[in-house]
């Protein structure tokens, strides 16, 4: 029973694959990157995109640490898995709240693609460049509060939407520098839009940033099988690593935190930093630690967070 979608084996459990997703323009990249990836797979297999619009797209003027955070966009893609109209989900993995609902889990973690924040500009070459009160849009608690620690001169104003509403806005004049995830502007082909790529230093990535996810409902063995070639294995152990350490800090967006993990010579390096948003205390932590163990490492620095005093600055955001 040959289709002309190609070979197929005897009798597939599944011969069909709908995948839900956000309908950004970098949503839908993302989600026809796993189609592709699924369709050079298994030639055979029927794809689908389900585009959905999601509280998190359609509330587009307040900061999202204040009306529920990034979860807002994977909500509803999870009901869409829970009545059946969709098999997965696509994600940034930075946007997946860091404990899923019961009945949900992430499948496969594919390749990371660049992980670090870009400083794009049309005046100014760099961060260290702008003048004193010159304006740096961003709505992440994270970017926000690493720019007041680090250059307390430059004002930090919202600034929301998509990543071409964003550089609209640049472009507009409405800001003199803002600062988007590298990943992002590159999967759309903007990468000649980046002024200059933001060292770890200077902004220490979100767990999870330039990988995606892709979800499912727990309990469907045959489905997580066709989805485990697009697992990368060493991309999964560094965000497990970032995600254990959030998680063990409670993260979400209302607190300004970073978490970023390389693996080299064999061993698994994350970095971690926890501020009050005003940048005016920020603690970072740096522990190695066995890949194989990657919430470990993720608990192990978290723990020297504590440490150092990061525990007074989440005790001050709860009040
Ligand atoms: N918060 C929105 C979001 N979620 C994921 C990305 C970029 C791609 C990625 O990190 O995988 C972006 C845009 C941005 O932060 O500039």
């Amino acid at each position: 029973m040959d289709s002309d979608r190609g070979p197929r084996p005897e009798s597939p459990v599944l011969d069909r694959i709908v995948v839900a997703t956000r309908e950004s323009a970098l949503a839908l990249w993302q989600a026809r990157h796993v189609v592709d990836r699924l369709r050079a797979l298994y030639p055979w297999m029927e794809l689908v995109i389900h585009g959905m619009t999601t509280q998190g797209d359609r509330i587009l003027e307040t900061p999202l640490a204040l009306i529920g955070g990034k979860g807002l966009f994977v909500k509803e893609l999870e009901v869409a898995l829970a009545r059946g109209e969709a098999d997965i989900a696509v994600h940034s993995m930075k946007d997946v709240p860091m404990t899923l609902p019961e009945g949900f889990e992430i499948a496969a973690i594919t390749e990371r693609e660049d992980p670090r924040d870009a400083f794009v500009s049309n005046a100014y070459a760099s961060l260290a460049e702008l003048p004193a009160g010159a304006v740096v849009g961003t709505s992440s608690l994270r970017r926000q509060s690493q720019i007041k620690a680090r250059f307390p001169h430059l004002e930090v104003r919202t600034l929301r939407g998509n990543v071409h509403t964003r550089l609209r806005k640049l472009d507009e004049g409405q800001y003199d520098a803002v600062i988007l995830a590298a990943a992002g502007l590159k999967r759309l082909g903007l990468a000649a839009r980046i002024t200059a790529l933001l060292t770890p230093e200077q902004s220490l990535p979100a767990a999870g940033q330039g990988a995606l996810g892709i979800e499912c409902r727990a309990g469907r063995p045959e489905l997580a099988q066709l989805l485990a070639p697009l697992n990368h294995a060493e991309t999964a152990a560094c965000v497990r690593a970032e995600r254990a350490m959030s998680r063990a800090l409670a993260g979400s967006c209302h607190v300004p935190l970073g978490s970023y993990a390389q693996l080299a010579d064999g061993r698994l390096k994350l970095r971690g930093f926890v501020a009050s948003p005003d940048g005016s205390s920020l603690v970072e932590a740096e522990e190695t630690g066995d890949p194989a163990a990657p919430e470990a490492l993720g608990l192990a620095v978290a723990a020297s967070l504590r440490a150092r005093g990061a525990g007074q600055i989440l005790a001050a955001l709860d009040a």
